[in-house]
C-alpha cells in the first residue's frame, strides 16, 4: 500500500495563439492545472486539468480529501471526490459545449487526480501507464494536425511577439499551415477547425487541401455553429472529401436529423460527453464517431469504459483536445496506445503551444506520432523552473477563465458568440 500524502494543485498561464473558433478567438494566454499526487513513500504523480476559477476550486476541494487513500484505490478516489463535490453544482468547466450535470462536474475533477494515481502507480511498480491500461496495442500513437483559421497576432497584445504563423484566414493559407504542420510534424490526417468563416469558404478549404493533400484524411469541426439548412445545403460539397464530418449543427436530435441525410460519417465530442448521453445518441442514430477526452469523460479507466461501450454498438472512437501540456500528452499517449478500437488519429493541439511544464524531449511528434514513452508512470518529468515560470505567468496576466466570446469582444465589439451563427 502506498498512501497519498499530500496533493497540490498549481494553475499556470501558457502563451496562446490567437486561433478562432465557433464562438471567438483564443485568449492571448491558455490556463491549466498542474497536479502533483505526492505519496508517503516520497513518489509524485502528475496530472493536469483546465486552468479556469471553477475547475480550480473544484479541484482543491478535492484533494483536500485526499490524504490517506491508497494510490491504487482508484474506486476510493472516485467515491472521495464526488463526496467531496457534493452540493458544487453543475456547471461545467472551460469546454465550448455539453449540457451541464453534477456527473460531469465530477468526472472532470478525477480525470487529473486519476491520472496523477496512475503516473505514481507507474513510477512504484517501474512500468509505463500503458501497461496498467491493459497494455500497450500499438508502440506508436497516430496524431491528426490541428488547422486553424486565425489571425497573425492578438488584437491589442498583452505583451508578446506574434508566433511566426501568421495569418490564415482563405483555403491558401489553410493550405500553407497545413504544409508547414506536415513538414514539421510529419502528420498524416488533418482536421480543420470550421463554424469561423463562411461554410462554402470552408467547404473550399476542405476542397483545396484534398488537392493538395490527396493521400491524407480529412475532417471539418464546425462545433454545431450551423443549422440543420446550412449543413444540408453544404453538405454535397463535403461528401466524398472527409474521413468524418464533426458537430455540424447542435444536439443529438440535430445530428440524427443529418445523419438520416447523409453517407458522410458524424463524429462527435459536444452533443456525447457523457455516458448518460449516449443511449439516446444511439437510439436516435445521431453519430457514428465518438471523440473520447479523458478530461472530461472521467479519466483513463473511464475512456476505456467509452471504448468498450463504443464498440459494442459499432460506433467509431477517435480522441479530442483542448488547449493542453505535455503531462496531458503523455496521458492521451498511454490511453491511445492502450486501447484497441482508437483507430482514428488523435486530436492535439500541441503544435500551437510553445511552452510547457514537463522537460523537452520525452514526448514528441514524429512522423505524425508520438512513441509511447517506455520509463516508469507517464514517461514525463516536472521542469520545476518551467512550472514557478508558468505559475508567476499565470498570476499576472489576468486571465482566470477560458473566454473566446471576451477575446473576440476586443477586436470586434457587440460580438455575442452565439450559436449557430451560419
Ligand atoms: O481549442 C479550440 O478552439 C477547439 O475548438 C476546442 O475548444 C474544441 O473543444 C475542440 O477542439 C473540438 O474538437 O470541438
Ligand atoms: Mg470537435
Amino acid at each position: 500500500m502506498s498512501r497519498i500524502a499530500d496533493v497540490t494543485v498549481t494553475p499556470v498561464a501558457v502563451k496562446d495563439a490567437p486561433l478562432l473558433t465557433s464562438i471567438g478567438v483564443h485568449q492571448p494566454y491558455a490556463l491549466r492545472s498542474i497536479v502533483e499526487v505526492r505519496t508517503g513513500d516520497g513518489i509524485t504523480g502528475l496530472g493536469e486539468a483546465y486552468g479556469d476559477d471553477t475547475t480550480l476550486h473544484r479541484l482543491r476541494t478535492a484533494a483536500a480529501a485526499l490524504p490517506g487513500l491508497d494510490v491504487f484505490d482508484l474506486n476510493g478516489l472516485a467515491a472521495r471526490v464526488a463526496a467531496a463535490l457534493a452540493g458544487v453544482g453543475a456547471a461545467t468547466p472551460t469546454e465550448l459545449a455539453g449540457e451541464a450535470s453534477v456527473a460531469k462536474a465530477v468526472a472532470s475533477v478525477v480525470a487529473p487526480l486519476e491520472v496523477a494515481c496512475y503516473d505514481a502507480q507507474g513510477r512504484l511498480l517501474g512500468r509505463p501507464v500503458a501497461d496498467l491500461l491493459g497494455g500497450r496495442v500499438r508502440d506508436a500513437v497516430p496524431f491528426s494536425a490541428y488547422l486553424f483559421y486565425r489571425w497573425a497576432e492578438h488584437p491589442r497584445d498583452p505583451g508578446y511577439a506574434p508566433d511566426g504563423w501568421g495569418e490564415a484566414l482563405d483555403p491558401d493559407g489553410i493550405v500553407a499551415q497545413a504544409r508547414r504542420l506536415v513538414d514539421e510534424y510529419g502528420f498524416a490526417s488533418l482536421k480543420l477547425k470550421g463554424g469561423v468563416r463562411r461554410p462554402e469558404e470552408e467547404a473550399e478549404a476542405v476542397q483545396a487541401l484534398r488537392d493538395a493533400f490527396p493521400g491524407h484524411p480529412l475532417r471539418l469541426d464546425p462545433n454545431a455553429n450551423w443549422t440543420i439548412e446550412t449543413a444540408l445545403r453544404v453538405l454535397p460539397a463535403l461528401e466524398g472529401r472527409l474521413e468524418y464530418l464533426e458537430d455540424p449543427v447542435p444536439g443529438r436530435d440535430g445530428m440524427a436529423a443529418i445523419a438520416a441525410r447523409t453517407g458522410l460519417p458524424l463524429a462527435t465530442n459536444m452533443c456525447v460527453t457523457a455516458f448518460e448521453e449516449i443511449p439516446e445518441a444511439v437510439a436516435l442514430g445521431s453519430v457514428r464517431v465518438v471523440l473520447g477526452d479523458h478530461h472530461y469523460w472521467g479519466g483513463l479507466r473511464a475512456s476505456q469504459k467509452l471504448a468498450g461501450i463504443c464498440e459494442t454498438f459499432g460506433l467509431g472512437l477517435s480522441m479530442h483536445s483542448n488547449s493542453h501540456l505535455g503531462i496531458s500528452l503523455a496521458a492521451m499517449t498511454h490511453l491511445a496506445a492502450a486501447t484497441p478500437n482508437l483507430t482514428y488519429a488523435c486530436d492535439t493541439h500541441s503544435p500551437w503551444q510553445s511552452e510547457d511544464v514537463v522537460e523537452p524531449g520525452a514526448i514528441a511528434i514524429r512522423d505524425g506520432s508520438i512513441a509511447v514513452p517506455g520509463g516508469p508512470g507517464l514517461g514525463v518529468e516536472l521542469d520545476r523552473d518551467a512550472l514557478a515560470r508558468l505559475h508567476e505567468q499565470y498570476l499576472r496576466c489576468g486571465f482566470r477563465d477560458r473566454d473566446d466570446v471576451a477575446a473576440m469582444r476586443v477586436a470586434v465589439p457587440g460580438w455575442t458568440g452565439h450559436r449557430p451563427r451560419f
